[in-house]
């Protein structure tokens, strides 16, 4: 294998590995590639994405960033302009969002689900930033005690006396630990701006599912038989593959009766409810696909099922993600306009080898703001569309257990697409904002949380953000009239000294919304240019002609038909009517229909020409 810096990207010797040994920071530091072949498809670990760099799309590889950072000394969050310390996150946190529950007439759970899902494709939720909200969690849980003054890790957030809940509580401190860096982990020297460091691969990958790297796939993923993941059935349902002993991530399963816990290649999918839900859709589907395949094409051996398998379920992935969930928060036209998406059907070659297969700062920190959609509760129902129960889906976070009992998969799964989420407004329910962990914390607000992380990161303010999005430079509280309304212009003031204060994520919570949209314009912006990098720099885009083993034009047409109602149809438990578009809530134009009048892909037209030959017997 060759060996590269993870952070520099450059090639190193084995000296070098060896001096990380010593240190015990080769797993951080070091990326070991197989050498690339051109020919190759995607690769679990995401290495030879960029064949110039192929380090650039592995774990452990660095962020680029949208604006340079900005700290005060020692790489502590930045002052005011005047120099006062910012006002406290928590406070500006309840000034601008106040806390409720409001539910959306619009969007369904499953819509919050998918997002949770796709982003711990790129970051890996709660591998890395629970990995490091575990941090926090279990290991750090005491960043508000005298012993947190002495870690540098440890950044507590304080609560205002005259705060809203906790004046009544008592709480003063809401426990925190500050991002990993290549600095903290030890790759970098400390005296460097600090660049985060997380563990899954910034390309679009389905990583919850395969993984993040080939060992891990190799030892608990692949059945190696017919194409197929390991899986196991219990009580007549089909589940990814579960550990034997108690596994040090499903804290929170009621033991003795809940002890399911998924052992897939990462431990992603065991997290939030909603990444637990899609996970095992999308597990399932990769052995739908599998099956399928191997039905029209008997001559095909283990691998090469197993690859097409994997390529048809991750384009799966990034179709649904791109054409389904995003155009309707977004925009479908704003989205077609700005070439996010095309409205064509075709093909599309934008691969450029110049853009790395990197993921900005921004593009998970600004997504944050979804927060606001996830309700508080997880609403069960029965495949007749009646209420059965609730849940706080705050309190399956690390409980995988909980959905193997009582048949609560079926009723969760019936639930996604029936519960509204939470609305988008300046509202976030109050489990978000006053326990966030569950059990997991005594208290904790995770949209504070967020605000804190963003001065951590070192995030320039607001206005800059506006001003690289939309070119206008904003100098007053004035020019943000027509952007933010009056309210809470008059709530920026009284929170900020100067316009130029205001924290990037604030801004983006007070923006109207865009137009054909239902997200703030900035956060639009800082989405839509990661969504686009992701076709230029990603070589194996589903939608490139020319990417190795890339997919006909029946095949891609066939992707293109796919919706997540289709996917629930075919591995959703007791799923048998749905609404077509299934991230909105079912009404008028979006009716339930039986499952039978949900489209779907077409396997024929991935036949091989090649196994028909053979079976008449005549192989060339
Ligand atoms: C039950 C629901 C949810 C819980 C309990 C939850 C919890 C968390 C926690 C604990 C973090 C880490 C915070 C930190 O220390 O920095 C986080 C980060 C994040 N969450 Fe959520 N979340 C939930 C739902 C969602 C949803 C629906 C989305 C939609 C996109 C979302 C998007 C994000 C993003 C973008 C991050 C930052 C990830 C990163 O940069 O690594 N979350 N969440």
């Amino acid at each position: 294998a060759l060996l590269y810096d993870s952070y520099t990207g450059l090639q190193i010797t084995r000296e070098d590995v060896k001096r990380h040994d010593k240190s015990n920071t080769t797993f951080w530091c070091v990326n070991k590639i197989e050498p690339c072949d051109p020919a190759e498809g995607r690769r679990v670990d995401g290495s030879c994405n960029n064949l110039k760099h192929p380090s650039r799309g592995a774990t452990h590889t660095p962020f680029r960033r949208l604006l340079p950072p900005v700290f005060d000394k020692n790489f502590t969050p930045k002052k005011s302009s005047s120099g006062n310390d910012l006002p406290l996150v928590r406070y500006v946190r309840t000034r601008i969002l106040s806390v409720g529950k409001v539910p959306s007439q619009v969007f369904t759970m499953l819509a919050a689900h998918y997002f949770a899902f796709m982003l711990a494709d790129t970051v890996s939720l709660h591998d890395t930033d629970t990995r490091f909200t575990v941090n926090y969690v279990i290991w750090k849980p005491y960043c508000c005690t005298e012993k947190g003054k002495a870690d540098y890790m440890c950044i507590p957030i304080k609560i205002p006396v005259d705060d809203p809940v906790h004046r009544f509580s008592g709480h003063r401190c809401l426990n925190l630990t500050r991002p990993e860096s290549f600095q903290s982990v030890g790759c970098v020297k400390n005296d460097t701006t600090p660049d985060r460091i997380i563990s899954s691969t910034p390309l679009l990958d389905l990583s919850v599912i395969y993984g993040n790297l080939l060992q891990p796939l190799l030892q608990k993923g692949r059945l190696f038989k017919d194409g197929l993941l390991k899986y196991e059935v219990e009580n007549k349902r089909v589940w990814p593959p579960s550990y034997k002993i108690q596994a040090n991530v499903c804290y929170l399963n009621q033991r003795p009766r809940e002890n399911r816990c998924h052992e897939m290649p990462e431990d992603g999918a065991n997290t939030l409810a909603g990444i637990n839900l899609v996970s095992i859709w999308f597990w399932r589907y990769h052995n739908f696909i599998a099956s399928q395949l191997a039905k029209v094409n008997p001559c095909w051996d283990d691998n090469k099922l197993f690859e097409t398998a994997r390529d048809i379920n991750i384009a799966l992935s990034q179709q649904i993600y791109y054409y389904e969930l995003l155009p309707v928060f977004f925009g479908y036209d704003n989205m077609v306009k700005d070439g996010v998406i095309d409205p064509m059907g075709g093909f599309r070659d934008e691969y450029n080898e110049n853009f790395l297969p990197q993921l900005s700062l921004e593009y998970p920190y600004v997504l944050r703001w979804m927060h606001n959609i996830q309700d508080g509760v997880l609403k069960l129902y029965d495949k007749d569309g009646y209420y059965l129960k609730q849940f706080p889906i705050v309190n399956l976070t690390l409980r995988t257990g909980y959905f193997a009992v009582d048949d609560n998969i079926d009723y969760a799964t019936q639930g996604s697409f029936r519960q509204g989420s939470a609305k988008l407004d300046y509202v976030a329910d109050p489990d978000i904002t006053e326990q966030g962990l569950g059990p997991h914390q005594r208290v904790s607000d995770l949209v504070t949380s967020d605000l804190a992380k963003g001065r951590y990161f070192g995030f320039q303010p607001y206005v800059k953000y506006r001003e690289l999005c939309f070119g206008t430079a904003i100098q007053s509280f004035e020019d943000l009239r027509g952007i933010v309304d009056e309210e809470r212009i008059e709530i920026l003031r009284e929170l900020y000294e100067k316009v130029d204060d205001i924290d990037l994520l604030a801004g983006v919570w007070v923006e109207s919304p865009i137009h054909g949209g239902f997200v703030p314009p900035t956060l639009y912006c800082l989405e839509i240019e990661q969504l686009k990098h992701n076709i230029y720099s990603d070589r194996h885009w589903y939608e490139r002609p020319t990417r190795p083993n890339a997919f006909t034009p029946p095949q891609l047409a066939e992707i293109r038909k796919m919706t997540i109602a289709r996917i629930l149809c075919d591995v959703g438990d007791t799923v048998e009517r749905i609404q077509p578009y299934a991230f909105l809530k079912a009404g008028k134009g979006n009716q339930m229909l039986s499952c039978e009048y949900i489209n779907g892909m077409n396997i024929y037209a991935w036949r091989d020409e090649n196994c028909i030959n053979r079976d008449h017997g005549f192989e060339q």
